[in-house]
């Protein structure tokens, strides 16, 4: 009930020991605080902290409109109500290297075990889209130097990810990478590749994790896990699938009540009242107050 009681320096400690034994650690995105108990309860490594569905959330375009503010507090209220550590999506940095090094220093108030600098221009948009643009190397790597000299404690994971495969194709992508990993990158989100081929020479590459991003409606085909295990992922991510999952239910939800005026028919599809209840733990709030739960739910 309540909180993880798993204190953050822990969880970053637990994800350092997983992600060096070289087994593929698999993150859903959580799209909230309670879809990250539904994936701890299920059993994954670890939670994603998507910006897309930060914004799609607020209803906005994920160009980096979001501040730092909101995300740091997203993911302190998810990273709090999970003992499996949280990957966070830094988008940018939220401006040049000494606004990098406080966002490094906010996220990791907020309990996350690692997050994620992009080397994307602003306005930034979703690695999967057309038309992107990265920042000379440079400004790059120093973004990268800013985080990496800014966490307090030295477990937490700083993740570059660079944009440049889609831009300026793979060897490029590969020479960026390896320079983010001289500068400090502790893990490396190459963004967009287009094949496991691709994958399989990032790895042989650089000798630090690989995420790989499996979101939908992009520019990667949706591999399997046996797949990214075996060309050598170590990290996957499925940052907006749960919400896609979720809005599509809820809209179907919506035309069915249009259409029929009641949502009978879709109960089975719904999360039960008594599934909800164990998920947060509620009976579990009889520790303080024995009249708290002391009801019977009818399955
Ligand atoms: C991973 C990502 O950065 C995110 O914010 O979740 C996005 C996902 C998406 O828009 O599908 C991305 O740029 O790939
Ligand atoms: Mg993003």
């Amino acid at each position: 009930m309540l909180y993880s009681t798993v204190p953050a320096h822990e969880k970053r400690a637990a994800f350092r020991a997983r992600l060096a034994t070289g087994e593929l650690l698999r993150l859903p995105g959580a799209f909230n605080p309670l879809s990250a108990r539904l994936i701890e309860r299920k059993g994954f490594e670890g939670v994603y902290i998507s910006g897309a569905v930060l914004s799609a959330d607020l209803g906005l375009p994920d160009i980096g409109l979001t501040t730092l503010t909101e995300v740091a507090g997203r993911s302190a209220q998810i990273a709090r109500m999970t003992d499996l550590p949280a990957l966070v999506d830094a988008d940018t940095g939220f401006g040049e290297p000494m606004n990098v090094a406080r966002t490094v220093q906010t996220l990791e108030d907020a309990g996350v075990a690692g997050l994620h600098i992009e080397d994307q221009v602003n306005p930034k948009r979703c690695g999967h889209l057309d038309g992107k643009q990265v920042v000379d190397e440079n400004t790059a790597l120093k973004r990268i130097r800013a985080a990496a000299d800014a966490r307090r404690d030295a477990n937490l994971l700083i993740m570059a990810r660079t944009d440049v495969r889609a831009i300026d194709g793979l060897e490029a992508a590969i020479d960026r990478a390896k320079a983010l990993v001289d500068a400090g990158a502790d893990a490396i989100f190459p963004e967009a590749l287009a094949d496991l081929s691709e994958f399989e020479a990032v790895r042989r590459a650089i000798d630090v994790p690989i995420l790989a991003n499996m979101t939908e409606f992009g520019k990667s085909e949706l591999f399997t896990t046996d797949q990214l295990r075996d060309v050598g992922v170590n990290i996957v991510i499925w940052p907006v699938s749960l919400l896609r999952l979720a809005m599509g239910a809820a809209e179907r939800g919506l035309d069915q009540l249009l259409a029929e005026g009641t949502l009978e028919p879709k109960l089975g599809e719904m999360q039960h009242r008594a599934d909800l209840y164990d998920l947060i733990d509620y009976e579990g709030y009889n520790t303080f107050d024995t009249s708290v739960y002391n009801f019977d739910i009818a399955r």
